[in-house]
Parts: structure tokens; sequence; C-alpha cells
């Protein structure tokens, strides 16, 4: 019997995008119905669900993440739907996702360039619904040396020396796609949004996996024809939503067990 479309693992090879280990776009993981679907929950929930910060506002979902593990919530089903897809068509976690941030920014919002917090297992998915938007991955050398408890001093140099020729990068998230970052991108890079309606197409890596990708009217007013293909920018016009999928390993039963 063939397997469902569920069932289906990706060949993950297909998707790697970049030369920074390891970056994975699928495009299109969801589709348009899932897509609505997901925002029909997303906006139904009581404004109390929504936690509001300086630049962007967000849902938290499987419960509250300490640096020592998760005092776990079950799931929403809506949400272990798309969890269960990422688990099954991935293949990259060991247990099921138990964790999903929702976040939701306005065209001139973004997220600080940062690392994920120690207490998840070191693979991130990320479905993004509704507008596109550029992430930046950017290598932090001193990120290792803050650990030294984690590295010998011999493993620092190394890193600090590969890091020397280590380069930026960007990708082009569009609605419904799916981007996983692990290895490398997770452990010695910082991720982050740029908090401003214009992003840099410059160092995008992903462009010709993003075909549908439209740049009319993306360009500041004033720019002349020759600035905007030497600048390469989009501007970004609508909301954009992520859900970031990540797994826990450390799960809490009760507060007094930490
Ligand atoms: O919205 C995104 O694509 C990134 C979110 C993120 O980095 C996070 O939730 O830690
Ligand atoms: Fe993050």
């Amino acid at each position: 019997m063939e397997a469902s479309e569920e069932e289906k693992q990706l060949d993950l090879d297909e998707f790697v995008v970049g030369s920074l280990p390891t970056l994975i776009y699928v495009p299109n993981f969801i589709s348009d119905s899932e897509q609505t679907d997901l925002l029909h929950h997303i906006y139904q929930v009581p404004a109390s669900r929504w936690k509001s910060l300086k630049n962007r506002r967000l849902q938290n979902w499987g419960g509250v993440v300490h640096e020592k593990g998760l005092l776990p919530q079950e799931l929403p089903p809506w949400l272990r739907k798309i969890t269960h897809k990422i688990c099954q068509q991935t293949g990259l976690f060991p247990s099921a996702i138990n964790h999903v941030l929702i976040n939701e920014y306005l065209p001139d919002q973004g997220i600080m360039p940062h690392q994920d917090g120690p207490a998840y297992f070191p693979v991130v998915a990320i479905i993004s619904l509704m507008s596109p938007l550029v992430i930046d991955f950017t290598p932090h050398p001193r990120l290792r040396k803050l650990n030294p408890d984690e590295t010998t001093t011999e493993e620092s140099e190394v890193i600090c020396e590969k890091n020397d020729d280590r380069k930026d990068c960007s990708l082009l998230l569009m609605p419904c796609s799916l981007i996983i970052f692990k290895d490398e991108a997770y452990s010695d890079y910082l991720h982050g949004i740029q908090d401003s309606q214009l992003h840099s197409l410059r160092k995008v890596v992903n462009i010709t996996r993003c075909p549908e990708f439209k740049q009319t009217n993306t360009f500041p007013e004033k720019m002349e024809s020759s600035d905007i293909e030497q600048s390469n920018v989009y501007r970004r016009t609508n909301t954009r939503i992520s859900l970031t999928c990540r797994l826990v390993l450390k799960v809490h039963k009760n507060l007094f067990k930490f």
C-alpha cells in the first residue's frame, strides 16, 4: 500500500539551501486551506492569549520553558496536526514536538538576532503564514566562548578561525513554507528579522525556490531604477505570522521536581 500524503517523508537533501550547515527550506509545506485553518484558530483565541512585546506579539503553546526543561501543557489538536506533520515528514525529531511559539509581525516589526535557548532540542522548524519576509543568519563567534564548560580552548580557537570566513546569509520565507535550521546554523549562528519595512534580498540564498515571489511595488518610491537593482530590496506591506515548533526533551510533570 502506498504511504498517504501525511506519512510520506520528504527527501530533505532536495531542500537544503545555501552553504551554511544546515538550512532547509520547503516551499508550500502546507496547503492554502491548512493556512486558512491555522489562521482561523490563531485569531479566534481570547485576547489574553496574546502577549505583547515591544516589537511583536506572541502566543505561547505547550507550556512554560525553563532552562532546565518544560512544564508541559498539552498542545491543542489544531497545533498537534501541524507538529505531527512536521515530525512525520522531516524525521528530524526524536519525539513529538511539544512547544510552539506563534509570533505576529506587523510590516515594520521583527525579532532581534538571537540564539534559541538551551532547553530546546537543536532543530527548529518554522512555518510562515500570510506574507513574505527575510530572516537573517549571522555568525556569532563569541557564542561558544561564553560557555567554557562546553568546549576546550583548542576547540574554541578552531571555531573562531572557522568563523573568520563564515558569511552572513538570509532566507526569504514565503507563506505556507517551512524552514528548518539545525547543526551550525543552530549552534554558531544568530537568527533575526529586521524591524523595518524594507528587507534586503542581497544575501538571500533561496530566491530560486520562491518562483511565486513578485517584487512589484516593493521599492521605496524615490529610488532610481539603478539603485533598485543594486540594493535589491523588498517592501513588506502585510502582517506575517510564524509558528516556531520545537522539542524540549526534558519534561517536568510537576513544579517540585525541578
Ligand atoms: O518568526 C520567525 O521566523 C522566527 C521566530 C524565532 O526566531 C523564535 O521564535 O525564536
Ligand atoms: Fe529564534
